[in-house]
């Protein structure tokens, strides 16, 4: 299994150029789904969540092609790929393929829509809390879906063959299920107005590859959003934004060990709250026409209390990164989680580390070390992996982080992004 290992104490300088949003492009690709025509995404990330997707997307039938050529490995930064699902030839979405991946139970929406009928094995994805389904289900069952759950399946039926438009008011503001009702209604008949949606970006990049499909939706962004149904959608052409969590990644790497570094092709729009929090925390923060430039120099870090909301609050998937540059605040901060109930795995091995932090229910209470020092840590989702990487950067000496899969599902050249830019990292094989 791949390992990270990396010598600490360099400060980062230079240009590191943020790839296209997982988050984005995952909902992206699934779209294809409620088309007979080609849709082609500009700025895909090359990633193990992307290529996993595109095994389960093909197992409905959906042909794809990478850059004009239909190839399956193509090295490189973010790439452009024509999706077609032309011909939908299976509307089961297997166990083997979901449980992998927590996003790959999003197909519900669009085969449903589509086809008035899906067979969805209950999702997987990173383990930071329970997870559960429930507002999906609920949200389809008000556009007149007949559901039942059978063997670890969601059996799904449109009444009719037709999804119906109709109000839903979301009791808890979900991602996910925003991204599967927009898509289910943008075929329905009539109306939906969902209610308390989410207003994250890679909701707003959904709509408007959906706009550009032919739906009519109005007040993506907001937290009420309308979708007047339409008989058929169309293909378009449509950009993947970029990641504004590999975006907050590395301006906290940068801020912990020092440096001067342009996060290029970074919107700050996409991730304000955390910008202006690293502001306090002392980094210098200058957006530029080319992107993100993120700065600090010999003085301290300043502990900063942190509490993670939907957007435009700070975002969960920031939660951990930011524990990593509190360890070395000068002074206490408490960091609240409020959308995943287990969201602290890194805790205990940020303090293999040498962190002192100690948890409260919710919060952790991260007392400020002066020195890191190298360790072997193992992380067991995505974000406390990337975490872990921040923090081996500043420590003194070697970490190794094992369990490197967790990271390719969302990071594109973490280690060749972060050594163009001074630090010594590198992958270990096998
Ligand atoms: C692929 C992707 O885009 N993943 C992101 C997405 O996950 P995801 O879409 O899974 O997250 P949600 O916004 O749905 O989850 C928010 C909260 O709602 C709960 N919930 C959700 C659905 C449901 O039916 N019932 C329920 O109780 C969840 O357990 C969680 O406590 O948004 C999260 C919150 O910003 C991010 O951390 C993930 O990186
Ligand atoms: C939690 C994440 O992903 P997923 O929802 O796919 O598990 C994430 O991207 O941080």
């Amino acid at each position: 299994m791949d390992r990270i290992r990396i010598v600490g104490g360099n400060a980062l300088a230079g240009t590191i150029p943020i790839s296209g949003a997982k988050n984005a492009a995952l909902p992206l690709m699934i779209a294809s789904l409620l088309t007979d025509d080609t849709l082609t995404l500009e700025n895909v990330p090359h990633l193990a969540d992307v290529e996993q997707l595109i095994r389960i997307l093909g197992n409905h039938g959906v042909d794809y092609s990478v850059n004009g050529r239909r190839e399956k490995q193509q090295e490189g930064y973010s790439r452009t790929i024509n999706f077609s699902a032309r011909n939908i030839v299976d509307t089961t979405a297997p166990y083997e393929l979901v449980s992998k991946m927590r996003a790959s139970f999003w197909v519900i929406g669009p085969l449903l829509a589509r086809m008035g009928e899906a067979k969805v094995s209950l999702p997987g994805g990173c383990a930071i809390g329970t997870r559960p389904v429930d507002l999906f289900l609920e949200g389809l069952q008000v556009l007149g879906a007949e559901l039942d759950v059978d063997n670890g399946y969601v059996i799904a039926k449109a009444k009719n063959g037709r999804l119906v438009g109709n109000r839903y008011v979301f009791p808890k503001v979900s991602v996910g299920a925003t991204h599967v009702l927009m898509m289910a209604a943008s075929l329905a008949k009539g109306e939906t107005v969902l209610e308390n949606a989410a207003c994250e970006p890679e909701i707003v990049n959904l709509a408007e590859c959906l706009i550009a499909m032919g739906a009519k939706i109005h007040g993506a962004g907001t937290s009420t959003i309308t979708i007047h149904g339409v008989e058929v959608l169309s293909g378009a052409r449509v950009r993947v934004i970029p990641d504004r969590i590999e975006t907050g990644t590395y301006a906290m790497a940068v801020a912990m060990t020092g440096g001067d570094v342009m996060l290029a092709g970074a919107r700050p729009d996409l991730l304000q709250t955390a910008l202006d929090v690293l502001v306090e925390t002392g980094a210098e923060i200058t957006p530029t026409n080319e992107g993100i430039r993120v700065k600090r120099n010999g003085s301290g870090i300043a502990p900063v209390d942190v509490t993670t909301a939907p957007f435009p609050a700070f975002p969960t998937d920031l939660q951990a990164q930011f524990m990593g540059l509190m360890t070395m605040a000068k002074g206490k901060s408490r960091i609240t989680e409020t959308i995943f109930e287990n969201r602290f795995m890194h805790v205990q091995e940020l303090a293999r580390l040498g962190a002192h932090i100690t948890l409260s229910g919710q919060t952790a209470i991260v007392e400020g070390v002066a020195k890191l020092k190298g360790a072997p840590v193992m992380a067991t989702d995505l974000r406390a992996s990337v975490s872990l990487v921040i923090a081996g950067l500043a420590a003194e000496g070697k970490t190794t982080v094992n369990r490197v899969y967790h990271l390719d599902r969302g990071f594109e050249r973490l280690e060749e992004k972060l050594s163009g830019c001074g630090a010594v990292i590198e992958r270990i094989s096998g």
